[in-house]
């Protein structure tokens, strides 16, 4: 199927020469949550921006559904929907005013039962008639939220929807992202919250330094790149890892109390067996042992210090 979004060789270079996205490449597909990572200053606001209209790219193509973003503005950006990270409009405005603005702003009709329905859903109905200055910091996302949803975009850019929430608005707005998804919403986010990636994302992109140096489906990532480590709880401890093994990945924790033992989830061999073999031979006796497999937060952490060389090779 013909992905929802397609962005070739886009690339921007800010008027002070500095060069915020380098030649990505990407294709979301239709009705999947996509999770954008990066560290801080990666580019993925600047991605964003350009999608939605609000940069312009200095090379590249974007198109929406089949609409150019630059050719057909009105088209491809009625059918996106933002969530940006900060409100930064309508402080004296209410709540009903606000979203009922969005929903006309890409050529909607005003649909009242439709703004109510996202008012409901977001637990703003109650305050419909307030000020929007008068709302909470978590209330105030909420509306952000209701903004993007008004005119009922089919793609819809969540900006960093953790940033500064409590947990609880956390939950409500990932059980909202995947209601959204069951409906048909595709739902691109960007997160500095491995957790968030990892519970709702279906893909996984990661973007350092304006590259995008990994797309991938979250269990296949998590398979290719992930790292099972084996400890073992030591009988006694040892000063240090015996000669014999040190060509072994081999680790001492616990102050010499355990060794860890890392090893490739993908391997046609893990080798524990001849470990075991030699620790027994050396008598190495251990009371317990464990394994545990590396969380995404562990591959990002080392994709994005590995750069891109290693990922791709
Ligand atoms: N208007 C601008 N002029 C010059 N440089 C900019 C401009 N906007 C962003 N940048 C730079 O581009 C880089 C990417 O910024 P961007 O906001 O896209 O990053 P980000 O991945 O969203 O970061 P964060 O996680 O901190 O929000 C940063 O180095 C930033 O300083």
């Amino acid at each position: 199927m013909q992905p929802i979004l397609s962005i070739r060789n886009l690339g921007k270079t800010y008027a002070s020469g500095f060069q915020a996205l380098k030649d990505v490449d990407l294709d979301i597909h239709r009705g999947e949550i996509f999770a954008l990572l990066g560290p801080n200053g990666a580019g993925k606001t600047t991605l964003i921006s350009i999608v939605c209209g609000i940069v312009t790219a200095s090379q590249g193509k974007v198109v929406a559904d089949g609409h150019d973003i630059v050719r057909d503005f009105r088209a491809a950006r009625s059918l996106i929907g933002l969530v940006p990270q900060e409100l930064s409009t309508d402080a004296f405005e209410t709540v009903w005013a606000t979203v009922r603005f969005s929903q006309g702003l890409y050529g909607k009709p005003y649909d009242p039962a439709h703004l109510e329905k996202v008012l409901r859903d977001l637990s703003l109905w109650d305050k419909k008639d307030s000020k929007i200055m008068t709302l909470s910091g978590g209330m105030k996302r909420r509306v952000l939220i209701a903004k993007a949803l008004a005119h009922e975009p089919r793609i819809l850019f969540l900006d960093e929807p953790s940033a500064g929430v409590d947990v609880e608005l956390r939950h409500d707005m990932w059980q909202m992202v995947r209601g959204l998804r069951e409906r048909g919403t595709t739902i691109i986010l960007t997160t500095h919250y491995i957790e968030e990636a990892e519970e709702m994302a279906d893909r996984i992109g990661v973007i350092n330094h304006g590259e995008l140096i990994v797309v991938e489906d979250k269990a296949t990532l998590m398979r290719k790149l992930g790292k099972k480590q084996l400890t073992l709880q030591l009988q006694a401890p040892l000063a240090a890892i015996p000669e014999e093994f040190s060509a072994l990945p081999l680790e001492l924790a616990d102050e010499g109390n355990a060794l860890v033992y890392t090893f490739d989830v993908q391997a046609a061999e893990t080798g524990i067996a001849t470990l075991l073999r030699r620790l027994g031979e050396h008598g190495i006796d251990f009371k317990d042992l464990h394994s545990s497999e590396s969380s995404l937060e562990d591959i990002f952490v080392s994709l994005v210090r590995d750069g891109a060389r290693e990922v791709r090779a």
